[in-house]
């Protein structure tokens, strides 16, 4: 049985948005898992300076939108387009538990063309951003989960990217950390750059710029 989700999902274009340059733009977009239908054409723009939220309830294909507009997974109908450079942040932390956090930042900061100085000293801003001092080495495997998690986030941003999608990227973070990680997403915008956070804290929708709700019977524009 196909127990699609209804009518097409999205946000697109407000006014007074129109002057600033397109980051991410997906459209139309359809996902099935077999005969399950995910998602049943989502749009979804945000330009630079903008922190879109995707919400919904468990299943709703939150992770599965983030990973489309990743390009890590094909949609079965619409298109993605990304204007720039692309960080993304996984629900559970790609890292290497035989490494230190500064072999991470050597690592995916060379992978973004950074050198080893500039890898170092931008992972360690960034993790000072997220309350989290570096100090001694320590193995990833020894870190706390949330601590681990930091580290997700870090290295999402590292390569200073245009775009930044980041699927519940807190998880694990005490409430100060919480706080600031909004306060990082908060001087990216600033910064100019274009963020999709996948997240259920609703506590913060009324800050963020577009709201994508996947809820199935919602299925509807929220701005
Ligand atoms: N590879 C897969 N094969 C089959 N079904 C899948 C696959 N990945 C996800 N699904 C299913 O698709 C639906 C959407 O999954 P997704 O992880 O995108 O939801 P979500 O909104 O992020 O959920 P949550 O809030 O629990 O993290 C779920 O029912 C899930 O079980």
């Amino acid at each position: 049985m196909d127990d699609s989700v209804g009518s097409p999902q999205g946000v697109v274009d407000g006014a007074g948005s129109v002057d600033r340059r397109v980051v991410l733009e997906a459209r139309g977009i359809v996902k099935r898992y077999k005969r399950r239908r995910v998602l049943n054409g989502v749009d979804l723009v945000v330009r630079e300076g903008e922190v879109a939220a995707i919400v919904g309830s468990n299943g709703a294909g939150k992770s599965t939108m983030l990973k489309i507009c990743a390009g890590l997974l094909s949609p079965d109908k619409g298109r993605v387009m990304v204007a720039g450079s692309l960080g993304y942040c996984p629900q559970n932390a790609g890292v290497m538990g035989f490494l230190t956090p500064e072999e991470h930042f050597s690592l995916f900061g060379t992978g973004r063309g950074l050198n080893f100085e500039e890898a170092d000293r931008r992972g360690r801003k960034l993790a000072g951003e997220l309350d989290w001092e570096i100090s001694g080495k320590v193995l990833v495997k020894d870190l706390s989960g949330g601590v681990r998690q930091k580290l997700n986030v870090v290295l999402s941003a590292l390569g200073d990217p245009d775009l930044l999608l980041l699927d519940e990227p807190y998880q694990g973070f005490d409430h100060g950390s919480y706080v600031d990680f909004w306060r990082s997403v908060w001087s990216w915008r600033e910064a100019g750059k274009a963020v999709v956070v996948v997240t259920h804290m609703l506590n913060q929708l009324d800050q963020v710029d577009r709201v994508l709700d996947l809820t199935p019977e919602k299925g509807r524009r929220h701005q």
